[in-house]
């Protein structure tokens, strides 16, 4: 279980602190596939970034199986089996895509069978991806492949998705969207996927609404699914002028 107790995050941004995420509660069960979803700007991404260590929260704690995971740094929490495949994916000058994946996969020496396997279960050949660099001649769609791959390279507890649909084109996207739900079937995984995507919304077992750096709703798929509608309805007729108080809106 992954369980966030209180969590808030303040930024400073020049002229004072800004707090992004406040008195965030969750409890997480190992073998769920969560979605966290809502409007640009709600705070999902800093969430994740909390979770793995790379912003560090204001206060309140995070146990992953009943370890108290609050201070330990990225690198602790990755041994600790958190991955999180980002937005939009670092690059890495000098570094070869069969590096990466070896590096990722944790292996001392070069296989290239397992590298050849994992590529292509990302839908990229090999023999043209293997000695590129991992720099910004990749284009987006590539590197975010590239990372899924890294990402499912390794065992994990718990993986964040942070909006895998950005960049891939439609068709790849529901090959790897596939390949993401496979990955937990195999059991044991907490799967977070943030995102603005129907179909990952209609995987999940639990969906999150987070707004204005809060959680708004949470709860099963189906009842979700009603409420996100009425919600983001709300918001577009607001921002056109509507009736707001025709729908409930956060
Ligand atoms: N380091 C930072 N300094 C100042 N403001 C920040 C920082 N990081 C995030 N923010 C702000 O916090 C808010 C939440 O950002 P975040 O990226 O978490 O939103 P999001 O829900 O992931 O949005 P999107 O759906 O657009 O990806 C935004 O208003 C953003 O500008």
């Amino acid at each position: 279980m992954l369980k966030i107790e209180a969590l808030s995050l303040d930024v400073s941004n020049g002229s004072g602190d800004v707090s992004i995420l406040k008195n965030i509660n969750l409890e997480l069960e190992s073998g769920k596939f969560y979605a966290i979803t809502g409007p640009n700007g709600g705070g999902k991404t800093s969430l994740a970034k909390v979770i793995m260590g790379i912003y560090k929260n204001t206060s309140g704690k995070i146990y992953l199986d009943d370890t108290d995971i609050t201070d330990f740094d990225i690198t602790q929490r990755a041994r600790a089996g958190i991955s999180y495949a980002f937005q939009n994916p670092p690059r890495f000058k000098g570094l070869k895509v069969k590096d990466l994946l070896k590096i990722s996969a944790g292996e001392k020496e070069e296989n290239v069978g397992s590298v050849y396997s994992r590529l292509r279960a990302v839908g990229l050949c090999p023999q043209d991806y293997l000695d590129r660099e991992c720099d910004n001649s990749l284009s987006g769609g590539e590197m975010k492949r590239i990372e899924l791959a890294t990402v499912l390279s390794r065992p994990s507890k718990v993986i964040i998705y942070d909006e895998p649909e950005a960049g891939v084109d439609l068709w790849s996207f529901e090959k790897l969207l596939n390949l993401i739900n496979k990955y937990h079937s195999r059991g044991g995984v907490i799967t977070i996927v943030i995102t603005h995507h129907e179909k990952v919304l209609s995987l999940a077992d639990e969906i999150i609404l987070i707004a204005d750096g809060e959680v708004k709703e949470k709860g099963s798929r189906d009842k979700m699914l009603n409420i996100l509608q009425d919600d983001f309805r709300c918001r577009w007729q607001q921002d056109c002028g509507g009736d707001e108080n025709e729908l409930k809106c956060y």
